[in-house]
């Protein structure tokens, strides 16, 4: 029997960086946000566990997912639009505060950009949180462009973000990886025709990443630099 192939991904000319739950360990932020807006609401808090399974498909899913522990689908609506108001004001006040980068966060992109990689940040957060917070962890500079989840039509799983950044770059799509800790990355990352590697510490939607289908799960952003060569 053969000894099982190395992964190796080669012809990768840029990198598409996902950022709550790959980049940045953003669960403590919407911790306190979302339990300042429910406080407002009159909600009891919620833990940061059951927060961080609803994180992942931008901001109006995570609005509805919160208010649904407590409302039917039509009490959900009525309450949306003040939820939202609440919600965006207390995040942007503490965007950044209670976060952290991950461990090899900064060394992979490093890496990537030492080998002639171009980098994007893709993030289904609105992206007036995702500028401030790249700029606030320093991370801002890696990256040729940022697309939030309100930045183009469709966001991910939806491919159209990921085929912007290749139009952009002026790469083929099987020029590019994706890189990110959930399936929406994945999927997004597949109906592109990108090819996608997962970390196993972010937030999937609370299910397990190896039941992704990706062409592989690294440990860090670092581990991922070093499978990747043009
Ligand atoms: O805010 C979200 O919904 C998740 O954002 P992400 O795409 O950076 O993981
Ligand atoms: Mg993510």
């Amino acid at each position: 029997m053969n000894a099982p192939e190395r992964l190796v991904l080669t012809g990768i000319r840029a990198a598409i960086i996902d950022l709550d739950g790959t980049m940045v360990h953003t669960a403590p932020d919407f911790l306190v946000a979302i339990n300042r807006m429910r406080s407002d609401l009159g909600l009891a808090p919620l833990d940061i566990e059951t927060i961080a399974h609803f994180v992942g498909k931008g901001t109006e899913n995570l609005m509805r997912r919160v208010l649904a522990v407590d409302y039917g689908p039509e009490d959900v609506e009525r309450h949306f639009e003040a939820a939202l108001a609440s919600y965006m004001q207390h995040y942007l006040a503490i965007n950044g505060e209670f976060s952290s980068l991950y461990p090899g966060v900064r060394e992979g992109l490093d890496a990537l950009r030492a080998k002639g990689v171009r980098l994007a940040c893709v993030t289904n957060k609105p992206v007036d949180f995702a500028v401030p917070l790249l700029e606030k962890t320093g991370l801002r500079d890696y990256f040729d462009i940022v697309y939030g989840g309100d930045s183009l039509p469709k966001k991910k799983p939806d491919p159209l973000p990921l085929l912007t950044v290749c139009e952009d770059f002026n790469l083929a799509p099987e020029q590019v990886v994706a890189i990110g800790d959930s399936s929406n990355d994945a999927q997004a990352a597949r109906s592109a025709g990108c090819r996608v590697l997962n970390v196993p510490y972010g937030y999937n939607h609370g299910e397990s990443i190896h039941n992704v289908d990706s062409d592989g799960i690294v440990p860090t952003l670092l581990d991922a630099a070093h499978l990747i060569s043009a």
